[in-house]
């Protein structure tokens, strides 16, 4: 389908993507997660033909489109900001590229009516952009794309600019429109949680390169290294039995009859979890407790719990 084979790309002197080898299935939605500057987006842009690789290619149904721009290619990229025309009625704006193909008016604004039904936005088809919230927006800019019957969707970080519940609505949102579809999309975002809840497979980016490409619940169980441990989901190192181990918060039991004691170092209430940071035999742990269950603790005083084994099928 779109595969990236061995792409290297720099800004100037800065090496941004360091041979980045990559292959979507078809219908599968892939997530490149990192942290900030990781490459992501500049990863996003060469599939999208806004960048064009310095070595390396990229290959859409078997063609080498490394050198195609944007218009040329089967794809079609729904940006962060969403980048609407303002100007424009809803309908306007999601034939917009139809418009620009040449396809005749009436047909266009058919075309626009039907996946503006499918989005939900029935209704809405003669307001203006700027009168609609932002979950709406969101949908007038994937609609937008998808008229297009684009063979790959770019989306980038396409949920950043709505608020946190939001976030969570929309990505199931896109999810379900993305699966009614069966299109193959290429989706950015630096939220570990998005990552894992939206994607197929999620590929782990650090420093221009891929650290590990796997299932959600692969690159959860099973990270390759502290990096892809940490990022994806808070490991902590911790030497137990004499050997060194990967922990995550959830793995940290606080319970009257645990087994093992420690102290009570500093606890951060977050709603429906309640952070405890625990120091056990001059070891730091974390745990994450419902806050619901949570036993009433002095800091500085004594805390016992179990750990759970590790579900880390290379442990
Ligand atoms: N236009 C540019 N000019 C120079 N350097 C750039 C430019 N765009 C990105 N970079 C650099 O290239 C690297 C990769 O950037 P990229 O935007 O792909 O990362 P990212 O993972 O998408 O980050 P973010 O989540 O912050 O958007 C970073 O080190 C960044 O500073």
């Amino acid at each position: 389908m779109l595969s990236f084979e061995n792409v290297c790309f720099s800004y100037g002197e800065a090496k941004a993507l360091d041979g980045v080898s990559l292959a979507l299935k078809k219908g599968e939605l892939l997530t490149l997660l990192g942290p900030s500057g990781c490459g992501k987006t500049t990863t996003l842009q060469i599939a999208g033909g806004f960048l064009f690789p310095d070595s390396g290619r990229v290959m859409l149904d078997g063609r080498d489109v490394s050198a195609l721009p944007p218009e040329k290619r089967p794809t079609a990229t729904v940006f962060q900001s969403h980048a609407l025309f303002p100007h424009m009625s809803v309908e306007e704006n999601v034939a917009y590229g139809l418009r620009v193909r040449g396809t005749p008016r009436a047909e266009r604004l058919r075309r626009a009516a039907e996946m503006l039904e499918r989005v939900g936005l029935d209704g809405y088809l003669k307001s203006r952009v700027q009168d609609l919230s932002g979950g709406q927006q969101q949908r007038v800019a994937l609609a937008r794309a998808l008229i297009l019957n684009p063979r790959v969707l770019l989306l980038d970080e396409p949920l950043s600019s709505l608020d946190a519940r939001l976030r969570v609505r929309m990505r199931a949102e896109i999810r379900s429109l993305q699966k009614a579809f069966g299109i193959t999309a290429l989706y950015v975002t630096h939220d570990q949680e998005e990552a894992l809840s939206i994607s197929d497979r999620v590929a782990l980016m650090q420093g221009g390169r891929l650290v590990q490409v796997g299932t959600p619940e692969e690159v959860y169980f099973s990270p390759h290294g502290d990096f892809a441990a940490d990022f994806i989901g808070d490991a902590f190192p911790v030497t137990l039995e004499g050997r060194r181990q990967l922990l995550r918060p959830d793995q940290i039991v606080v319970a009257a009859d645990g087994p093992l004691v420690g102290t009570l170092v500093s606890r951060a209430f977050l709603g429906a979890s309640t952070d405890w940071v625990i120091d056990w035999q001059g070891q730091t742990l974390r745990a994450s407790v419902p806050s619901a269950a949570e036993p009433a603790r002095e800091i500085g005083g004594e805390v016992r719990f179990a750990i759970l084994p590790s579900r880390d099928r290379n442990a």
